[in-house]
């Protein structure tokens, strides 16, 4: 029997962030090894014009939930949905939800972020450290409560090159700029924000840095760990493998690669691709979660979940993968052919953004307008652009985290729990896990049938054969322009047809001398 699940048995669980990527495969794995549980209380946000609870059907509808239906038949009724804005005072919870999450929690798991990397920095603040500030405050307000496990990423520190399992300090205490973000105004904000994040790449791995200061400051006498996860990909192993639901990460790049929009990236081949699946921070979660309730840890500890230091894989193992499963599974309707490359410096990476990026944009988008539609490509492309340029921080530097306490933990498990929630990365075969990603892309992200492969090859074939056209018309356009302007271009054109005439010649006379 496994303790990790057992533990969860009867308790009453509150999650942030249930809604995004982590909070679904966290809520789906809870339920499927602990479907005893008491209840799950999640604090959720209208969107998009549904409610909460249309938001919650739509959740346990999807695929990721078919086996937890069959484990725990009730669990529409284990989800107790709270409405809650986390940008708001008291999140906005009613008086009566609030008495209740707080007499009844037993553990918090803290996922809700905002992940974008440009967002502004009021926003970023508010989401990343003022929320955790308030939730840790509910939290010492919280009688049954025995674990808080702050989510944080493993990129807090990315300023630094070497990163133990420590909080590290801030250079502006995290009150300060909480106060400040009260009376600056917005402009000003923008101002600053460059000096205030200093050497972090952006806003979000910034306010990620002060949430876990914040975590530690103010944690008071609570049981809390903060887990680090490096690059959230698509699941390994469980529910099944490849399923992911967002565009984050690498999962967007894959689409723009697949569908042949994105040509060049400027990225460090060697560099490490510190990918971790998404069930694997799960387990990681789940079972620090109960570690830190039944061992009450003396000190906040922290978790690394990264995979570079005990299983690395590198970018350009991982985009010639990406690559490779282009081949067996096409995605439909490519504007090109998957065909990317790494760049490396400046230089070549503005060449292919201007020749493989915004030319066959533009021209595409000449066909548009000529053909009576509205023109799009540009658009989209220079979308994608301002994307690699987010990204490229984190494909061109490699990072070291230590990862003792994940090991520790890993040797406190019994061998059952050591199964049911591994979080061993040793085990991962990084081909297969890239193969199943780009096919779980394929159909949980891009929502394409697996029937439509046929037709998607023979489309890439087009392509292909327009490709060779196109370069073949264009070099003999080139050529001919050149011939009626360069005398030496002239002679070496009659060199050669003079050549191939003679080798031509030979061949025949040799092969009518044999017979
Ligand atoms: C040798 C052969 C080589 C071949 C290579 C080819 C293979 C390619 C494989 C992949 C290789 C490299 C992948 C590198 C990925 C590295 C990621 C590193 C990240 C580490 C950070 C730390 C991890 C974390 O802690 S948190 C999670 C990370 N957070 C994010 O990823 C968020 C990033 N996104 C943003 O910040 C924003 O979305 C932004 C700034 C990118 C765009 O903002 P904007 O306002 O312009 O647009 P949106 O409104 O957000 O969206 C507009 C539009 O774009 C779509 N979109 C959103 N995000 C992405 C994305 N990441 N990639 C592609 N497209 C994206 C979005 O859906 C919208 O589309 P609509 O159609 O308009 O709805
Ligand atoms: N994805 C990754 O690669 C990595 C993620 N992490 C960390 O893991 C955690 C989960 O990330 P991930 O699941 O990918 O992120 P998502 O963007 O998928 O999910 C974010 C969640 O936060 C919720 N949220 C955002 N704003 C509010 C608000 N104002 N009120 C209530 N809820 C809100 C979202 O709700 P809604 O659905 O309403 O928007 C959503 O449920 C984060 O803490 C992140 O920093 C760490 C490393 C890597």
């Amino acid at each position: 029997m496994s303790m990790i699940a057992a533990f969860y048995g009867g308790k009453s669980i509150l999650i942030t962030g249930a809604t995004g990527f982590m909070g679904k495969v966290l809520m789906e794995k809870l339920f499927r090894t602990s479907p005893d549980l008491k209840v799950v209380y999640i604090l959720v946000r209208p969107k998009q014009g549904q409610t909460l609870q249309q938001r919650v059907f739509q959740i346990l509808d999807s695929k990721l939930f078919e086996k937890v239906k069959e484990v725990c038949p009730n669990v529409h009724e284990k989800i107790r949905a709270i409405s809650a804005d986390l940008n708001q005072n008291d999140f906005a919870i009613s008086k009566e939800d609030m008495k209740e999450l707080l007499s009844h929690t037993n553990i918090i798991f803290h996922c809700a972020a905002t992940v974008r990397f440009d967002d502004h920095l009021r926003h970023a603040v508010q989401l990343n450290v003022t929320a955790t500030q308030q939730l840790l405050l509910m939290a010492s307000q919280m009688p049954k409560l025995e674990a808080f496990i702050h989510i944080s990423t493993a990129f807090s520190n990315c300023n630094l090159k070497h990163i133990d399992e420590v909080v590290y300090p801030c250079p502006v205490e995290p009150k300060k700029i909480i106060d400040s973000m009260e009376w600056l105004d917005d402009a000003i904000i923008d101002e600053i924000t460059p000096k205030l994040i200093g050497d972090w790449p952006n806003t979000y791995t910034y306010t990620k840095a002060l949430g876990e200061v914040v975590v530690q400051q103010e944690g008071g006498n609570l049981n809390i760990a903060i887990i680090r996860p490096s690059i959230m990909g698509a699941t390994w192993q469980e529910p099944f493998p490849g399923w992911v639901d967002n565009l984050n990460g690498p999962s967007g790049l894959i689409i723009a690669a697949g569908k042949g929009f994105l040509r060049s990236i400027r990225a460090t081949p060697m560099a490490v691709a510190d990918l971790i699946p998404a069930d694997t921070v799960v387990n990681l979660t789940l079972a620090v979660g109960w570690y830190t309730a039944v061992h009450r840890p003396k000190s906040t500890l922290v978790y690394h979940c990264t995979s570079g230091n005990l299983n690395p894989c590198n970018w350009g193992k991982m985009g010639l993968q990406v690559l490779a499963t282009f081949e067996k599974i096409p995605f439909e309707r490519a504007f090109r052919r998957p065909n990317a490359d790494f760049t490396t410096n400046n230089i070549t990476t503005h060449y292919w953004n201007a020749v493989s990026h915004r030319a066959p944009a533009i021209i595409y988008d000449f066909y548009l307008r000529l053909t009576g539609r509205k023109p799009r490509m540009t658009k989209l492309m220079n979308r994608l652009l301002r994307t690699l340029s987010m990204l490229e921080y984190f494909v061109n530097r490699s990072w070291e985290w230590s990862t003792y306490n994940t090991e520790m933990l890993m040797s406190e498990l019994s061998p059952e729990d050591q199964r049911v929630f591994n979080f061993d990365v040793r085990q991962l075969n990084w081909l297969e896990y890239i193969e199943n990603y780009v096919l779980g892309v394929k159909k949980y992200l891009l929502k394409e049938d697996m029937a439509g492969i046929p037709e998607a090859k023979q489309h890439l074939k087009r392509l292909r054969n327009i490709h060779y056209l196109f370069n073949t018309a264009l070099f003999l356009i080139a050529w001919r322009l050149l011939i009626a302007r360069s005398q030496v271009a002239r002679n070496v054109w009659f060199f050669i047809v003079s050549f191939c005439y003679k080798f031509l010649s030979y061949f025949r006379a040799s092969s009518t001398l044999n017979v």
